[in-house]
């Protein structure tokens, strides 16, 4: 019988710091389409997990698998090429770009016309960058930062920061689309906006999502399945609902408290 193949499957994955296991022999598999959350305490390693995801670094142990291919000693540049694009907890523009800017050096690496052309700046170099602005200013549309395309990043406030990266990290045109905590230092609107956002960035581009997310009720509202992290290790998965009332769950959660 033929495999089924994930879109994003994680084998066995470890990753030690010194004496410290952050990643501790975490499987996920993640179907094509699906929208999944990854939760669990402060330090549970979630963060870390994302960045075995994205080749920041190299796991201790395990595999990672995009589209069946292992992603392991890739650089981040070259996953992004695989197909897997992200957010970072702490928002990383190019402050001293433009809004335009920082979505169209995302869409460059897919844009047709070569190094060359530009280099020559002939005809097909110009078209190419029209096209590319045009198409950086659609994203734009979408997070409703068009109006705003010729301000520096930087000054944008936080929660358009925010819907920035993710314009950005679309714009390298994903299969796969990590957002980590995407809705950290926003208002309860601004979280109620991005949820319907997040579900239909899914549909308009068929998008498989994994987030990270400390607001519960976004994870809960748009998640299908969740992950549970704590201490490095893997200690639930399910549905929200299967979630909420998972007493493992409950007593990570709670021993945070404490
Ligand atoms: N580069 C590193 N060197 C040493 N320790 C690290 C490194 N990166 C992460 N850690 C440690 O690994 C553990 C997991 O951290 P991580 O940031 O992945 O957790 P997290 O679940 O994302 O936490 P938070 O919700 O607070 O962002 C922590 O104890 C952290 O201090």
């Amino acid at each position: 019988m033929a495999q089924q193949t994930f879109l994003l499957d994680v084998q066995n994955a470890s990753r030690t710091f010194g004496g410290l296991k952050a990643v501790s022999d975490v499987s996920m598999q993640i179907r094509k389409g699906e929208l999944v959350g990854l939760i669990g305490p402060n330090g549970a390693g979630k963060t870390t997990l994302f960045n075995l995801l994205t080749g920041v670094y190299e796991p201790s142990e395990g595999r990672i698998l995009l589209n069946g291919v292992s992603v392991g000693g890739s650089k981040p540049y070259q996953i992004t090429q695989k197909g897997a694009a992200r957010t970072f907890q702490n928002i990383r523009l190019f402050g001293n770009l433009s809004v335009l800017d920082n979505v169209k050096i995302a869409y460059h690496q897919h844009s047709k016309h070569s190094v060359f052309s530009s280099v020559l700046r002939l005809p097909s170099h110009f078209r190419g960058e029209a096209e590319m602005t045009e198409k950086a200013v659609e994203f734009l549309k979408i997070f409703k930062l068009d109006g705003k395309k010729d301000e520096l990043a930087k000054n944008l406030p936080y929660g358009e920061q925010r819907r920035l990266e993710i314009a950005r990290a679309l714009a390298a045109r994903p299969q796969l689309l990590l957002l980590d905590e995407p809705a950290a230092g926003m208002n309860p609107q601004e979280t109620h906006d991005l949820m319907n956002l997040i579900q239909w960035i899914r549909q308009e581009f068929d998008l498989t999502i994994l987030l990270i997310e400390h607001d519960m009720s976004l994870v809960m509202g748009v998640c299908e399945r969740i992950y549970v992290l704590d201490r490095g290790m893997l200690i639930a998965e399910g549905t929200p609902n299967e979630i909420k009332n998972n007493p493992k769950v409950i007593e990570a959660y709670l021993g945070q408290e404490a």
